[in-house]
């Protein structure tokens, strides 16, 4: 198992007021680590720290080949403005490539824009705005944009916030699929079953990392769940 990020002392202070005490841990590629913690723990902030969005103190260690393909980031529930002028298959567009949109589009983009839209539940809504999708959809559009990045980190924000039990499996299986790919998770996550089934670690933040445990029990449970999952897929279908 290689090591792909090195926490060496990273604090975060905002204010003069101490959010994370430092952290020293590491992150191996091909494992889910949880991210637990009582809501104002610190745990978005650990992951904006990751992510360059907020200005930690310390040291935090890169260790992957390819430096254009660092880090994706699904955040916690957003909100978008209404008016905002632009759509799913255009956002989507956007994150894929560098053209400007009034260029023709050529057809492998919009294949991916269409097959990302595909995989979290989404066909059909590509001509609404964004300011047009319900919490679920906006969760599902994130989780889209991320997916289309090619990472070798994920960081994921409370992923399941809004998402009815199908889209739920879903994710689950799509971040259960980026694992067996060799990428490193990293998912906020209150769902203690959730967590107990599939992280390979759980770490507990609050306010610095409060307790680090290997969950031995996760790959087992995996494929049992994972075929229920499954099961229940194809009854709905059905
Ligand atoms: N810009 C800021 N200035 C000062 N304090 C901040 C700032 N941003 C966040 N905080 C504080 O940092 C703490 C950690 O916030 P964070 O969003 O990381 O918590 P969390 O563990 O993700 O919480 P939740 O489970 O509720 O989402 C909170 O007390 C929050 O109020």
């Amino acid at each position: 198992m290689s090591v792909t990020l090195q926490l060496k002392e990273m604090s975060l202070s905002l204010n003069d007021v101490e959010i994370l005490q430092p952290i020293s841990a590491t992150l191996q590629a091909g494992r889910l680590h949880a991210i637990t913690g009582p809501n104002g723990a610190g745990k978005s902030s650990f992951l904006k720290c990751l992510l360059g969005l907020m200005p930690h103190k310390g040291q935090i260690k890169r260790h992957w080949p390819d430096k254009n393909k660092g880090v994706a980031y699904v955040p916690q529930q957003l909100a978008f403005e209404p008016s905002l002028p632009i759509t799913i298959d255009e956002y989507l567009t956007t994150t894929l490539t560098s053209r400007a949109l009034f260029f023709k589009r050529a057809s492998n983009i919009r294949a991916q824009v269409e097959g990302l839209l595909e995989r979290v539940g989404l066909e059909g809504k590509k001509h609404l705005r964004l300011g047009q999708l319900s919490g679920g959809e906006r969760q599902r559009l994130m989780f889209a944009q991320a997916l289309g990045q090619k990472r070798h980190l994920w960081c994921v924000d409370e992923p399941m916030t809004g998402l009815d039990v199908t889209a739920q499996a879903l994710i689950t299986q799509e971040l259960l699929a980026l694992r067996t790919e060799g990428v490193t998770l990293l998912v906020v996550h209150h769902d203690p079953d959730w967590v107990s089934d599939y992280a390979d670690e759980v770490w507990s933040i609050n306010g610095g990392l409060a307790g680090h445990q290997v969950n031995l029990h996760a790959m087992s449970t995996v494929r049992r769940k994972t075929s229920n999952v499954m099961r229940c897929d194809q009854e709905e279908v059905a």
